[in-house]
């Protein structure tokens, strides 16, 4: 599903009218239907009258078409123009005279406070994609009412005071009960806080054709299964061949844990062989490995010569190039802890090995160090990074402030710059690949905000890589999966914060 930034949505406006020929009234016509539609549903058997919050461009102008059909439907509605509707221009105005013929009540807002008694609901058709910085007074003080009235609010396209492009919110952001984004979802909405601002988001069709988003160059997308089929061409992911053998879904080799971390290279390595990886390797320095004998019985376990140090300070990057020959996919990083020259053993890796690669955690801080990494060989295998906000500041030399601010584009800027796949975690992880697509993972809940979690991130996207997936499928497919594998483990326990990253990988 295409996720479109507002001047996208601009683009594929102008072209739908101008070259397609759809005239824009019509449009708005479909578009207040809709919403109308949306607020039958949402307000549906409540007594009192509704509110239709309307701004002077054609945000308002959707909400005065949906508040006629509306009382088409029978429903008591009042008009809160925002601003003189005289100065109202274009398709607003049209839609402001036919509400005047019809003698649909109105008042313009005065900046009094409103007397909420009466009212059953509020539609918020107050600013949309239009919207250019913070809401302007009167906007901002009937936000500000609005939010006080503590009735379900439907907003129209967007939350009124919501930046569209990143989900960033001004001063005054309508808190909404349920948001209708108009033929496509918004970029705010599918970023926090937006996300949470918009309660919950239906995409309604228009008469926006998709060929005009293609059209228009749209490379933003939420991840949902006809997406992971069609467009990533995963029709077969996880199945099996009745001719098959544990070498036709590749051999992962997991470098990962230490001394004190030892956990992570364990979940790494289950998370692999769950997804679906026919052989897992996981290495460690020699002294480390003897003790994990038997902790994850599927899987290989090789120790690495380390002086007897127990230590991966001591293990000798040539000897772990060599273990990854003839292997699929090589994950380093969880739990691996930093030490002296451990960036030089990063460059030893990258250039040494030829399979695909998952950086994580102390891996991705051992890149932000390196001051050549730019000069670094493009690999010709995919390389897949796995920072949360924290590793991608130090990645980009900025703050995490700044990389949450924007994080579609943070990522898309990275990946099309260095030429890897990016996976920036949190809440809706954004991946973005090397040729500038940017896919938004839906699924995943609070619980997963737990120690390991991201190992098992990491392990399914090396099992995904070795089975032969791309580098931006595994990481998109991967981190869907990973999603839902917390959501059905968050379901089977009374609270989601008793979720442990142990329960993702029992219901991957
Ligand atoms: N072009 C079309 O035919 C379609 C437009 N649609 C609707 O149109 C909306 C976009 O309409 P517009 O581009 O007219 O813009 P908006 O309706 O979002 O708002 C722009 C208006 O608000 C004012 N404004 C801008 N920033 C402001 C601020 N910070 N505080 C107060 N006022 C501010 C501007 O002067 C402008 O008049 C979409 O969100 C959607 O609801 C949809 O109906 C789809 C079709
Ligand atoms: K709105």
């Amino acid at each position: 599903m295409f996720v479109v930034s507002a001047e996208e949505m601009r683009r594929v406006d102008l072209h739908t009218i101008q070259t397609i020929g759809i005239p824009a009234l019509v449009l708005m016509e479909n578009a207040g239907r809709a919403v109308a539609e949306e607020g039958m549903e949402l307000f549906d058997g409540r007594r009192g009258v509704l509110a239709v919050l309307a701004g002077k461009g054609n945000n308002g102008g959707d909400g005065l078409v949906a508040a006629r059909h509306l009382i088409e439907a029978g429903y008591d509605v009042k008009i809160i123009y925002a601003e003189a509707p005289e100065s109202f221009r274009g398709e607003a105005a049209i839609q402001r005279d036919i509400a005047s013929r019809l003698g649909i009540p109105y008042e313009v807002y005065d900046s009094s406070v409103i007397d909420w008694r009466g009212y059953s609901g509020i539609m918020d058709a107050l600013l949309g994609t239009g919207s250019r910085g913070a809401p302007r007074e009167a906007y901002a003080a009937l936000i500000g009412q609005a939010n006080l009235s503590g009735l379900p609010i439907l907003s129209v396209d967007l939350p009124s005071g919501l930046d569209a492009d990143t989900g960033q919110v001004f001063d005054s952001c309508i808190r909404a009960t349920r948001t209708v984004a108009l033929a496509f979802t918004k970029r705010g909405l599918e970023q926090y806080p937006g996300a949470e601002l918009a309660g919950e988001v239906k995409v309604r069709y228009i008469g926006i054709p998709q060929k005009a988003a293609v059209e228009a160059g749209i490379r933003t997308f939420r991840i949902e299964e006809p997406l992971l089929s069609r467009q990533l061409r995963l029709e077969d992911y996880r199945l099996r061949w009745a001719d098959s053998h544990k070498g036709t879904y590749g051999h992962v080799l997991v470098a990962a844990g230490s001394r004190s971390m030892s956990g992570a290279g364990l979940l790494s390595a289950k998370a692999a062989l769950r997804g679906g990886s026919g052989l897992v390797t996981w290495v460690l320095p020699d002294r480390l490995a003897e003790p994990m004998f038997g902790q994850v019985p599927e899987a290989m376990l090789a120790g690495l010569a380390d002086e007897q140090r127990g230590d991966w300070s001591a293990v000798r990057a040539d000897d772990l190039v060599q273990l990854a020959v003839g292997k699929d996919a090589l994950l380093f990083g969880p739990g691996i802890g930093r030490w002296a020259q451990d960036t030089a053993f990063l460059r030893t890796l990258w250039e040494g090995t030829d399979c695909p690669l998952v950086l994580d955690a102390d891996a991705l801080n051992m890149l932000a160090v390196a001051e050549d990494a730019a000069a670094w060989p493009r690999r010709g295998a995919p390389v897949v990074l796995t920072p949360h906000p924290g590793e991608m500041a130090r990645l980009t030399g900025s703050t995490v402030s700044a990389v949450q601010r924007d994080r579609i584009e943070t990522a898309r800027r990275y990946a099309a710059r260095t030429g890897v796949t990016l996976v920036l975690k949190g809440a809706r992880t954004v991946i973005a690949d090397p040729d500038g697509n940017v896919y938004i993972n839906p699924t995943g809940n609070a619980g997963m905000a737990t120690g390991g979690a991201g190992d098992v991130l990491a392990g399914i996207i090396a099992s995904l890589l070795a089975q032969g997936w791309h580098g931006p499928e595994a990481a998109a497919l991967g981190t869907y999966l990973h999603g839902s594998a917390g959501d059905r483990a968050a379901a089977s326990r009374e609270l989601p914060a008793s979720l442990t990253a142990g329960d993702i990988i029992d219901h991957l």
